[in-house]
């Protein structure tokens, strides 16, 4: 509990609201007992119903302010639900966008989606229903249990051994059982994250005729689903015969004790009505509590689950020296931000990195200097780790840390300013040095992680359109762009043209990833957003492929046009698209093999003469 407890945070007043609405109810029907058993006990003296008039009077009261106080009761379970979720969802966003797209690659991102959605929902039940319901489940029961002692003192605490019962015996059999609860969200995401997979990839599968084979493959996560289903609600069934048994039981055993007292004269008669009716009106919030009870093994799941992505390590913290927190992204850290030049350069400085869960360094002690406006190509064959360079240029991670020595560990106390480093692999070499990578000298570490972003544009190969207007997409990086600012941009990436064509111009809707685009101009907008964002630092990963030479050859023109004063990386696999950038970096297996430009790389008759010779065979 403690545990699901940490994630009320923002809807803690309302699930307080709530519970304190649900104790009122529960008060009303303890003061309606009463008035009932005045009522019954004056009938059976003899007395006419018209005489009753008050006490009637009164009961017709507590059952309008019980109707007003269950209908707020649902308006603010409903609020509650919905800043439960809310509060949760924006720090697990947040701590997603933290992560970045380094720890989201592959097949994880499913499964992040499943656990903001599924975990999130598990959760809410919990704070907007289960709370409550607990509340009202021992605080009515307790209130009875006083009132029924004031008048005989065993009926009480029959009462009370069985409301505890039914409070208690469920909680008891979920520890014999074990935490079932793992399973069936384990098996819900896993379903999740593969219906999504597979949306995404349904063209692929269709081409390569494997609908059939994934549809399989679907269908048996989707049994394993109904399979921890059906357990967990065994489980439940169970618990619900444990809240049944203890509320049914309880009224049986009152109704017996009173009689029989009330048979052997032990018992006044108004003692044993209010007995009876107390009994019933004591245990109804357990019923209550017995609907929501499942919810308790759903959010013991969900935050176990929230609580193992809280816990994945950044790879590149927002932080600034002198503030050991992490600052949440879209915040500005304390302290005055170094100015940076308008054309910076960008430096490399024996930077080593790893990516988390790998054996192995994408990059080996890379040092590269690219010089104010500078342009200067990356290029190697696949996997020689250049878009890993690109990425520790924005930030997505940050290079590796040296393992620290054990010696100097022992006599030296911890740096205190900068973050961790992450775990190396065990049984792999660590970075023997520091690395870093510094935008105008200085280290992009030091810097708030919005600003480093603000320095850099990109467009890549998989620069992502989104489910909105041509405008919302170009927009995105210069939300204040005025109308002729976003002609001029669309027009120098050689877009202007096209989008006029489009049925509703820049408010045309381009679909899930700019889908109803072609290749060539996706990457024109791509561009166009680029030029928008009008930052000094431009990384160009591999930004003409998919394209064919006439798209190809437009949207050169209009890389040149974004490039102008702008110091440029360019990663491309394609060499004839680099051979007139002021330098080329080839590298291979992480590391710089080589450097220069085309004509004096291709005399050395090296690593970058072979690519070329490659790529012209292939040709
Ligand atoms: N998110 C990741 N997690 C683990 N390893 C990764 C990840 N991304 C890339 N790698 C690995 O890092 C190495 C360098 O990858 P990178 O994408 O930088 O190569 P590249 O030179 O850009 O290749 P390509 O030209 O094919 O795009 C590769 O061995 C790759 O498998």
């Amino acid at each position: 509990m403690a545990g699901i407890l940490r994630y009320a945070r923002g809807a803690g007043a309302l699930t307080a609201a709530t519970t304190a609405i649900r104790l009122a109810v529960g008060a009303t029907y303890v003061a309606q007992a009463f008035l009932l058993a005045d009522v019954l006990v004056t009938i059976l003296r003899g007395d006419g119903v018209a005489d009753q008039a008050g006490r009637f009077g009164w009961i017709i009261g507590l059952v309008v302010a019980r109707a007003a106080l269950l209908f707020a009761a649902e308006e603010t379970r409903a609020r509650t639900a919905g800043a439960t979720k809310i509060a949760i969802r924006e720090r697990a966003f947040a701590k997603v966008a933290e992560l970045g797209p380094v720890h989201l690659a592959g097949d994880r991102a499913g499964d992040v989606t499943a656990t903001l959605v599924d975990s999130v929902e598990a959760l809410e039940g919990y704070f907007s229903r289960y709370i409550p319901a607990l509340v009202a489940g021992i605080g009515t029961p307790l209130s009875a249990v006083v009132a029924l002692t004031v008048t005989d003192g065993w009926l009480g605490l029959v009462v009370l051994a069985f409301a505890l019962a039914a409070v208690t015996g469920p909680q008891l059999w979920l520890g014999v059982i074990g935490d079932r609860s793992d399973e069936r969200m384990t098996a819900t995401i896993a379903l999740g994250s593969a219906v999504l997979d597979t949306m995404q990839g349904m063209a692929t599968l269709k081409v390569f005729g494997a609908s059939r084979r994934r549809r399989d493959e679907l269908d048996v996560l989707g049994q394993r689903l109904i399979a921890t289903w059906v357990r967990e609600m065994a489980v439940a069934l169970i618990a619900g015969a444990i809240f049944t048994a203890s509320i049914v039981g309880g009224m049986a055993a009152v109704a017996w004790a009173a009689g029989s007292r009330l048979a052997d004269g032990g018992l006044a008669v108004h003692a044993a009505f209010l007995a009876l009716v107390l009994s019933a009106e004591a245990l109804r919030p357990i019923a209550v509590l017995a609907e929501s009870f499942h919810t308790t093994y759903d959010a013991a799941g969900a935050a176990r689950r929230l609580d193992a992505l809280f816990a994945l390590e950044a790879p590149a913290p927002d932080v600034r020296p002198g503030s050991t927190p992490a600052a949440p992204r879209g915040t500005t850290p304390p302290g005055p931000s170094p100015a940076l030049a308008a054309a910076p350069a960008v430096a490399f400085e024996d930077v080593t990195f790893t990516y988390p869960g790998a054996r192995t360094p994408s990059l080996r002690n890379v040092s590269l200097r690219i010089a104010p406006g500078e342009r200067v190509a990356i290029v190697g064959a696949s996997g020689a780790g250049k878009s890993t360079l690109a990425s520790l240029l924005v930030r997505f991670a940050d290079p590796d840390r040296p393992r620290p020595d054990p010696q100097a560990a022992a006599t030296q106390t911890p740096e205190p300013q900068m973050p961790e480093p992450r775990a190396s692999t065990p049984g792999t070499a660590g970075p023997a040095r520091a690395g870093r990578v510094c935008i105008g000298d200085v280290d992009i570490r030091t810097l708030p992680v919005d600003q480093v972003r603000s320095q850099v544009a990109m467009v890549s190969q998989r620069t992502h359109l989104f489910n909105g207007t041509v405008r919302e997409n170009l927009l995105l990086t210069r939300p204040d762009a005025s109308e002729a600012d976003l002609g001029r941009a669309a027009a120098a990436a050689g877009a202007h043209a096209f989008v006029s064509e489009l049925p509703a111009g820049y408010d045309t809707v381009i679909g899930e990833a700019g889908g109803r685009l072609s290749g060539g101009q996706r990457q024109r907008l791509a561009i166009a957003r680029a030029l928008l964002a009008d930052a000094p630092i431009l990384i160009l990963d591999e930004a003409t492929a998919n394209v064919d030479a006439a798209t190809e050859a437009a949207i050169h023109t209009a890389l040149e046009a974004l490039a102008a004063g702008r110091t440029t990386l360019v990663i491309a696999h394609r060499l004839s698209t680099v051979r007139d950038v002021d330098r080329i970096i080839v590298m291979a297996d992480g590391r710089i093999v080589e450097e220069g430009d085309h004509t004096a790389l291709l005399a050395a008759r090296g690593a970058y003469h072979r690519l070329v010779t490659a790529q012209e065979t292939a040709a």
